[in-house]
């Protein structure tokens, strides 16, 4: 990857463009490798300050084409600004922050492009402070370097280190459990945390059949207590977190997600609700994301949306009366043939004011020809579209608009999303093993992302798992969690 040499910057790109980039370059030189590869190589080249070409000739070629693409348009991405402003100090063509004191918080996150601005300040006599807690290091896939880089810059600056003994904000009981849990960490910094707080606070451990039993009773508890009660609903994945979503929807419980896509705008949600908003206005994109859904091949979509000017029905009509039996599959053919006939009797109904008969005729349509994960899926969206009043383009704009109450009821988000805040009440579901600890990162990280989680309660603590999803986390044993303590 060509790095910039002068200190003139480019224009910052934007974190959808950068995206687009990078599949521009992934599909250019390493497309038989998976986009995710390329995503993490560019993030780790621009982590270090030292240019390591990739072993593998595709990822380098793709890495290369990134760097000389960006340059060649005048843009940088966000990385870059740092490795320029780190270099451009160094080589003093930029003066360093004209300040005295520089306070570094969550230090463990540094990566090391980060912890190099933050030494070449210290360089020219700034004076550095570093909050980090080594127990709350999460982003070794960023490239953090935790405990080892607190180690490092604490030496490099001849730091005093100074200890922050007093938890104020978990019950006694809590932060017992989460001590108990973390010490089974090696490789830590010394410390020994109390709770300011010595009253205890409540502590369930529940174990349910499945995950949407699991989603179904965080619901029904938090609907049958005061709405004014703080609820934070954490899991490891944002698709277990899909579930609760729907839950809540399905109750009409307040709820607002954090750092994540609504169900309603990924892959399931979407797919569903554009083929309805096809059936009211006749649109094609709609038709074209459930044919690729429902499994035929992403290039005779593409082609099929290539014609142009015409209404979804019509296009469908043509389509078919035109098919190329001698180029594209039989199965292509009949899934046309079942979608056309569907469009007929549905828009035929949603003309009766039978919406809810369209809902449940076009759900049945999708979940028929998808896994049976994505077919429970729809089911549930399907009810809640159900209940909803009004034609199909006001029920589609309600369901929608739901995830966009912002701030409002209850927080779902992941655990890594919730590193920094508190609330009264937490919910940490999916805890067992294959979900926590996730396969993705080391047991080690995964603990202290439990221990994040466990400590971001100023009073209650709720763990949960589903039998059907594996045996419960070995967290839960080794924080020494029970059901029912109170
Ligand atoms: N000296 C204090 N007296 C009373 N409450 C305090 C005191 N210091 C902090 N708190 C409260 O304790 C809670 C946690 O504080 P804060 O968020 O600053 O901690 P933190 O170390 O950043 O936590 P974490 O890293 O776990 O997110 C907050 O509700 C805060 O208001």
């Amino acid at each position: 990857m060509r790095r910039n040499k002068s200190s003139g910057l480019g224009r910052l790109i934007s974190d959808g463009e950068r995206l687009s980039l990078i599949r521009r370059c992934w599909q250019q030189h390493a497309k038989r490798l998976p986009l995710e590869s390329i995503v993490q190589a560019i993030d780790a080249a621009k982590s270090r300050l030292e240019w390591k070409p990739s072993e593998c000739a595709e990822i380098e070629a793709a890495l290369q084409s990134y760097g000389e693409v960006l340059q060649a348009e005048g843009s940088v991405d966000f990385a870059d600004l740092m490795l320029q402003a780190v270099r451009d100090i160094q080589s003093k063509t930029m003066p360093p922050l004209s300040i005295r004191w520089l306070l570094v918080d969550e230090a463990q996150d540094m990566d090391a492009v980060q912890m190099e601005w933050v030494k070449t300040h210290a360089d020219h006599g700034i004076e550095i402070t570093l909050v980090g807690d080594d127990d709350q290091s999460l982003y070794s896939f960023r490239h953090a370097m935790g405990y080892e880089g607190l180690r490092h810059i604490s030496e490099y600056l001849s730091s005093a280190v100074m200890s922050l003994p007093i938890n104020y904000r978990c019950p006694e009981n809590v932060l017992q459990h989460a001590n108990r849990l973390i010490a089974h960490n090696a490789d830590r910094a010394p410390k020994n945390v109390e709770a300011f707080r010595k009253s205890p606070g409540v502590i369930d451990v529940i174990r349910l059949s499945d995950r949407w039993s699991e989603a179904d009773l965080i619901a029904s508890r938090i609907q049958a207590e005061s709405e004014k009660a703080q609820w934070a609903i954490l899991a490891r994945t944002n698709n277990i977190i899909d579930k609760v979503e729907v839950a809540f929807a399905d109750r009409d419980i307040p709820y607002h997600r954090m750092g994540g896509k609504s169900v309603w705008n990924k892959t399931v949600g979407s797919t569903l609700l554009g083929l309805l908003r096809s059936v009211g206005d006749g649109s094609w994109t709609g038709v074209a994301n459930a044919l690729y859904f429902t499994g035929m091949a992403p290039r005779l979509v593409n082609e099929l949306s290539r014609i142009q000017g015409i209404t979804c029905h019509e296009r469908l009509d043509q389509i078919i009366a035109e098919y190329d039996h001698s180029t594209s599959p039989k199965s292509d053919e009949t899934l046309l043939i079942s979608l056309h006939d569907g469009m007929h009797d549905w828009v035929d109904q949603d003309k009766r004011e039978r919406q809810a008969l369209v809902i449940h005729a076009v759900t049945a349509w999708l979940a028929d020809r998808t896994t049976e994960e994505n077919g429970t899926l729809l089911r549930r969206l399907e009810g809640i579209l159900c209940r909803l009043n009004g034609s199909l383009s006001v029920r589609l704009m309600k369901a929608a608009s739901r995830s966009k109450a912002v701030g409002k009821g209850a927080a779902i988000m992941t655990l890594h999303a919730a590193k920094g805040l508190e609330f009264s009440n937490v919910w940490i579901l999916g805890a067992e093993e294959g979900n926590l600890p996730h396969s993705d990162s080391t047991p080690e990280e995964e603990r202290r992302l439990f221990y994040v989680g466990m400590t971001r309660s100023k009073n209650r603590l709720i763990v949960s798992s589903a039998a059907k999803e594996g045996s419960a986390s070995r967290y839960i044993t080794e924080s020494e969690l029970k059901p029912c303590q109170n």
